[in-house]
């Protein structure tokens, strides 16, 4: 029987980097996509059933966390992150055709590509105004409409390739020109995506109240079991000031021992505690395993003290490092 067709949603319109990232996903190319004016109504669209899955953006090299990413998926009806996909950042300047460098005045594009040319407008178009805009795609399509309040965007370059209204008045404008965003593929929870070897894990762990120590009980869930960590951001919940939540990617699938044994331990530390998806790195990059934080380890452990709850003789190393006991 052929796998059902999945309908894809992402942060549109058509020629934002998230699209980009889309297209990375096998299948992805010939499937139904839906684009979604911001990343709420592109996850609205998973919660509800209507799309199967969203590409959204979550993280930069330059700017660090997508908030509105980060917002939106620790909270509501679970979702979980199925794959993630890096896209190399590199932006233009456009404008309607006839308008010149010096005529601008206003600029729009998403705030993250904002953040990410900021030197480059300050050296150019030092007197420029910020519009936000919902995306870089949409910043750009925008000046094409009669009323637009602004006089340029900056955006991925093949808009301005497939948009014969606009013209190109500068190239790579990104002050960091390694810059990458990394994205994430998230769908409703169900069969969790197979142990890769190199695999991340994202977790959303509320704070508990009122307990000093908290941030280090939590961090060393991690550190005694060997994990790494490659991203920690706290976020207000929102609910009232001083109230956060850590994102957490850490290295490692919920399928190893050393990660799950973690995340039992963040479970009891901060029993809220979100589990956002287990999935295979973009860089393919496999974490270092320390002999003790290995399967193995864990399995030897966990039959040591079954033997010792059982009342058999337990064979183990004397603590001088002579030969087997038993
Ligand atoms: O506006 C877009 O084109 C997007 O895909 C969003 C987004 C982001 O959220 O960071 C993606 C990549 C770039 O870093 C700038 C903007």
């Amino acid at each position: 029987m052929p796998a059902s067709p999945v309908t894809y949603t992402f942060l549109g319109p058509e020629g934002t980097f998230t699209e980009a990232a889309l297209m990375q996903v096998p299948g992805a190319a010939e499937a139904t996509r839906v684009p979604a004016s911001n990343v709420n109504a592109a996850l609205d669209k998973v919660r509800d059933g209507s799309a199967g899955a969203a590409m959204v953006p979550i993280e930069n090299s330059v700017e660090g966390g997508v908030t509105a990413t980060l917002d939106a998926i620790a909270s509501g009806q679970e979702l979980r992150i199925i794959r993630e996909v890096l896209v190399p950042i590199s932006f233009v300047l456009v404008a309607r055709p006839g308008v010149a460098i010096s005529d601008i005045r206003r600029i729009s594009t998403h705030g993250h590509a904002w953040a990410q040319c900021r030197l480059w407008v300050e050296n150019n178009i030092p007197s420029a105004e910020y519009v936000p805009g919902s995306s870089t795609a949409a910043a750009a399509v925008g000046l094409l409409e009669q009323d637009a309040h602004y006089d340029a965007a900056i955006c991925a370059p093949i808009v301005a390739q497939e948009q014969p209204g606009l013209s190109v008045l500068a190239e790579n404008i990104g002050d960091n020109p390694g810059a990458v965003t990394r994205f994430v593929l998230v769908g409703r929870p169900g069969v969790l995506p197979e142990r890769t070897g190199a695999d991340k894990t994202t977790v959303v762990v509320p704070l508990p109240e009122d307990r000093p120590g908290a941030l280090m009980e939590i961090l060393d869930q991690f550190a005694t079991r060997g994990v790494n960590l490659s991203r920690i951001e706290s976020r207000p919940t929102g609910q009232y000031l001083g109230h956060y939540f850590f994102s957490i990617d850490a290295d490692g699938h919920v399928g190893d021992a050393r990660v799950a044994d973690a995340l039992a331990g963040l479970h009891r530390i901060s029993p809220a505690t979100r589990f956002l998806g287990s999935y295979g790195r973009a860089d393919a990059q496999s974490a270092y395993i320390a002999p003790h934080t290995s399967d193995e380890a864990f399995r030897a452990a966990h039959e040591w003290v079954g033997a010792i709850l059982q009342g058999e003789p337990i064979p183990s190393e004397s603590v001088s490092g002579a030969s087997p006991t038993a």
